[in-house]
């Protein structure tokens, strides 16, 4: 089987993509220092005010200047993406997924180019920037696909039963409208990517905000949307502050539905204020995880050790699937920490533009200051840290260059249940540990949140159908070293939460999720 890039292969890629990759960093980095705008209305736009981003591993490498937008341009940004609307709407399936097609190939012509801009901006490792990008192209051609495959979900249904009178039935699903797109800063493009694709497919337009950040990623979206040769209108791209241009777009007149991935918090005002106003508008939102991973006493513990530290730590633990509950049997206990210390202390972290290096930083100056907040508070908790708990570069551990960009080493602590760190998702890479006497408290521990995004399993293959029967998670992996809780990928593993992780139980890339950007109407016509 040729090499087929996923967030399960990406560990063991060719050589010719670091090849490629190394050549696009150097592209990329030629470049830093411009100016980045917004895009309104088919136009590349200026803002008046613009904000200096550097990169998280290195303070003093300038990345650029990103526009910030304020209300007026959200303003209007909303009204073109609705001017555009009728017309859109109006386009043949055939067409708007054929122009999806064309983006997905744009982006995937630019991957290595974009993957390099994730690292820099992001501060995720190459490998988990080329996934990045290439999830983002996958998104646009399994929508295309999808949305094809059900004839835009149009039903023709039997005649009335009434005789002497011809009626005719259909269920037509229709769009929304102007969609509001909400992105967070972990996976920039592919969360903005992915629901643009999903709502511009089903024949809304849209409206992007980027990260505050991560601005980049979804302005070289922007750039693929742009050159794919969409109407002006249909897609529109802001950058701007959460509280400005988000709240904005949020509480637009015009907002006819929104997609937001990130906190649970930001998540559920929005739902609010979508619930709220003249009507309630549909409100798709991704939000955080607190995910667990079980481990019993037939595990497979160097299988387990593999995927538990991948998930853990892999971009700094900031993914919304990242592993941040352990709870392992106590007879296996040990074996696993030792497995998992041996692992952790083996692990690079550093300059994420190395190609050795498998940890970059977090992401800015808060998350940094979290961390140290955190282990504190476990120790003062009564946990007991086994591995890591140290900011690099601050005369603690690591080359004095560390010091210069926001770099903390992964941390695996024994935490006394009651501790109010089992409840918080920290966002870092930071995994608490607790031994269990057998499966059934594991599993009770396990669903102890209100939270239900991503959940692992390693034990005996007849224990598997337990696991899947009472985890209350969305997204579930069983024995699989790749990842005890991330690595989903579009058309492989669909990825939504349950519980306070998600809005709607349907998931990512789903055979449900197009379906969320329509509405239906039942059409009767007598002859
Ligand atoms: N479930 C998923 O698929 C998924 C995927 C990725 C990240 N996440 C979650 O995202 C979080 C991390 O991302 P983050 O720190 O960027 O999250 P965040 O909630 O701080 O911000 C997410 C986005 O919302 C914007 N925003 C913030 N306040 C707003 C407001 N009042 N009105 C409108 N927009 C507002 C931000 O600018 C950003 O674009 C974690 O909780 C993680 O679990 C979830
Ligand atoms: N899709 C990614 C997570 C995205 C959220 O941050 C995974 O499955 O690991």
């Amino acid at each position: 089987m040729s090499f087929r890039l996923t967030y399960a292969t990406m560990y063991d890629p060719p050589e010719a993509m670091h090849e490629r990759f190394e050549a696009a960093l150097a592209r990329v980095s030629a470049t830093l220092g411009a100016r980045h705008g917004l895009f309104i209305d088919g136009r590349d736009v200026d803002a008046e005010h613009s904000s200096d981003r550097r990169a998280p591993f290195d303070n003093a490498l300038h990345l650029g200047h990103f526009a910030l937008a304020d209300e007026a341009d959200a303003d209007r940004a909303m009204r073109a993406a609705q001017a555009a609307y009728p017309a859109w709407r109006a386009t043949p399936v055939a067409e708007r997924a054929r122009l999806m097609r064309r983006v997905g190939d744009l982006l995937e012509e630019r991957v290595y180019d974009i993957a390099a801009a994730l690292v820099l901006e992001v501060g995720k490792n190459r490998m988990e920037a080329l996934g990045e990008a290439q999830e983002t192209v996958d998104f646009f051609r399994h929508y295309a696909d999808d949305f094809e495959s059900h004839a835009g979900y149009h039903h023709t249904l039997p005649d009335d039963p009434i005789e002497g009178v011809v009626s005719h039935n259909a269920s037509v699903m229709r769009p929304y409208g102007v969609w509001v797109v909400i992105a967070p800063f972990n996976f920039p493009l592919a969360l903005a990517g992915g629901p643009t694709a999903a709502a511009l497919v089903t024949g809304n337009t849209v409206v992007v905000k980027g990260a505050s950040d991560t601005p980049w990623a979804a302005r070289l979206l922007a750039d693929c949307i742009r050159d794919a040769g969409l109407p002006p209108g249909v897609f529109n791209y802001l950058s701007g502050s959460s509280r400005e241009v988000g709240a904005a777009l949020a509480q637009h007149p015009l907002v006819a539905g929104l997609t937001f991935t990130g906190s649970v918090a930001v998540g559920r005002q929005l739902m609010r204020q979508m619930a709220g106003g003249a009507w309630p508008r549909p409100c798709v939102a991704e939000m955080g995880g607190k995910n667990p991973c079980i481990v019993t006493e037939h595990a497979d513990l160097d299988d387990a050790a593999a995927g538990i530290v991948r998930s853990a730590y892999g971009m700094s633990g900031q993914k919304c699937s990242a592993l941040s509950r352990l709870y392992v049997h106590e007879r296996v206990a040990d074996a696993l920490i030792q497995r998992l210390q041996q692992r952790i202390g083996a692990l690079r972290i550093g300059d994420p533009r190395e190609r050795d290096q498998w940890m970059g930083p977090v992401v800015n100056a808060t998350a940094y200051g979290h961390y140290r907040q955190y282990i504190d508070e476990l120790e003062a908790g009564g946990a007991t840290v086994l591995a890591g708990g140290r900011r690099l570069g601050e005369g603690t551990g690591g080359p004095a260059e560390l010091a210069r960009g926001f770099f903390v080493e992964p941390t695996l602590a024994e935490a006394p249940l009651g501790h109010p760190l089992w409840q918080h998702e920290m966002f870092l890479p930071i995994l608490t540990l607790h031994r269990v006497r057998d499966r059934d408290e594991a599993m009770r521990l396990a669903n102890d949140t209100s939270m239900g995004l991503t959940a692992g399993f390693y034990g005996g293959a007849d224990e598997v159908a337990w696991f899947h029967e009472h985890i209350e998670a969305g997204v579930t992996y069983a024995n699989r070293p790749q990842g005890a809780t991330t690595g989903a990928w579009p058309g492989y593993q669909p990825f939504g939460g349950w519980k306070g992780s998600g809005s709607t139980g349907k998931a990512i890339a789903s055979f449900y999720y197009l379906a969320q950007y329509l509405r239906e109407q039942s059409r009767t016509v007598v002859e």
